[in-house]
C-alpha cells in the first residue's frame, strides 16, 4: 500500500483511545537572561491527533519540546495533560504519566541488542524487583515472558522483528531512528513526543518513519506532537500545524491554512531558509502519476 493510502487507511480506522486527554499549552514562556526562547505561546493537541511545531532556526521548538518533557522549566504558563500538569514534573514522572519522548539524537546503547534496548524502555513496568528477576523467580520468568512479547510486537511494528537479536550499533541510521521511536513506545505512551523523527534521513527512510508514525496514530490511537524541519514530511503528516517565529506563537491550524499564512510566508522568506511552506504543500499535495488515472 502506498503511504498516501494507508494515510488514508489509517486515518479512517483510527479509534482515539478514552484515556486520551488534550495537551494544553497554556501561556507558556521561557527566558534564557536576556532571551525570551518561548513567550506566551499557547495551543491545544486535540485527541488522537498528529500535530507538528514548526518554526524557522531559533524559533524555539526544541525549548518547547524541552518543556514538553520536564527537562526546561517554564518562567510562566503551564502545560496540562489531563489531570497532569506537566509543566510542574520531572521527567521521570512525565514518562509515568504516559508521555514518551523519541530524542533526536539517537540515545541507545550501541553495543547492546535492539531487544534490549527496548526492555530498558519497558524498565519502569517491570514489577518484578532485581533480586527475583536475578534469581530468575516464577513471578520474574512470567513477566518477562509477557514484555519479551509485547517488544516483539513493538518491533514488528516498526519493521525491527527481524533484527531483534542485532546490536544496535551495526544498524543503518534509519533502522536506528526506528528503535528509537520503538523503545518510546515501550513505555505505553498516551502522548508520544518525536524530536525531528526524520532529521539526516534520505527520501526512502523519511516515507517509512512517515508510514509508521501514521500506523502508530491509527493503531494505538494515542496523540503525536512532532517537532520537524523536513516541512513536506509535516505536511504530509499533521493534522494541525503550530508555527513559532523568535519565540511567539505566529500560526496554528491545518497545514493548508499554514502555509497561506502570510506571517508563516514571511517568517521562512525572512529566514533565508529553501524550507517554505508553502511550497512544502504544493509539493506534498502534488498527486502521484498513477493517481491521475482514470
Ligand atoms: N540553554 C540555552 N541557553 C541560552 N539560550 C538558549 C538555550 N536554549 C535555547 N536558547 C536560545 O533560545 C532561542 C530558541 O532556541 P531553540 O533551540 O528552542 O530554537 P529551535 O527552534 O529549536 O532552533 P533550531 O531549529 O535551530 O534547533 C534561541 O535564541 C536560542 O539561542
Amino acid at each position: 500500500m502506498s503511504g498516501a493510502h494507508r494515510a488514508a487507511a489509517g486515518a479512517r480506522d483510527t479509534t482515539t483511545r478514552s484515556d486520551v486527554p488534550p495537551v494544553e499549552v497554556d501561556g507558556v514562556s521561557v527566558a534564557f537572561g536576556a532571551i525570551k526562547a518561548l513567550n506566551d505561546v499557547s495551543f491545544t493537541v486535540a485527541p488522537g491527533t498528529i500535530h507538528a511545531v514548526i518554526g524557522p532556526n531559533g524559533a524555539g521548538k526544541s525549548t518547547l519540546f524541552n518543556v514538553l518533557s520536564g527537562v526546561y522549566r517554564a518562567t510562566a504558563g503551564e502545560v496540562r495533560f489531563g489531570d497532569a500538569r506537566l509543566s510542574a514534573m520531572r521527567p521521570f514522572q512525565i514518562a509515568g504519566v504516559g508521555v514518551a519522548r523519541a530524542f533526536q539524537n539517537i540515545a541507545l546503547s550501541g553495543a547492546q541488542t535492539v531487544a534490549e534496548n527496548l526492555m530498558l524502555g519497558r524498565h519502569h513496568l517491570t514489577k518484578a524487583g532485581f533480586l527475583s528477576s536475578g534469581l530468575r523467580l516464577p513471578r520474574a520468568t512470567r513477566e518477562g515472558r509477557v514484555h519479551g512479547e509485547r517488544i516483539r510486537e513493538i518491533a514488528e511494528f516498526l519493521d525491527l522483528g527481524d533484527k531483534l537479536h542485532t546490536p544496535v550499533g551495526v544498524l543503518s541510521y534509519g533502522d536506528q531512528k526506528r528503535v528509537e521511536v520503538a523503545r518510546a513506545l515501550c513505555i505505553e505512551p498516551r502522548l508520544l513526543l518525536l524530536d525531528e523523527p526524520v532529521a539526516g534521513m534520505n527520501a526512502q527512510e523519511t516515507d517509512r518513519m512517515a508510514d509508521s508514525i501514521r500506523e502508530i496514530r491509527a493503531a494505538l490511537g494515542i496523540s503525536v506532537i512532532l517537532v520537524e524541519h523536513d516541512m513536506g514530511m509535516v505536511m504530509s503528516l499533521a493534522d494541525r500545524v503550530t508555527v513559532l517565529d523568535f519565540g511567539r506563537r505566529i500560526a496554528d491550524g491545518t497545514p493548508a491554512q499554514v502555509q497561506s499564512d502570510p506571517e508563516v510566508i514571511r517568517a521562512y522568506l525572512g529566514s533565508g531558509t529553501e524550507d517554505n511552506p508553502a511550497d512544502a504543500v504544493a509539493a506534498a499535495h502534488t498527486p502521484e502519476p498513477t493517481e491521475r488515472q482514470p
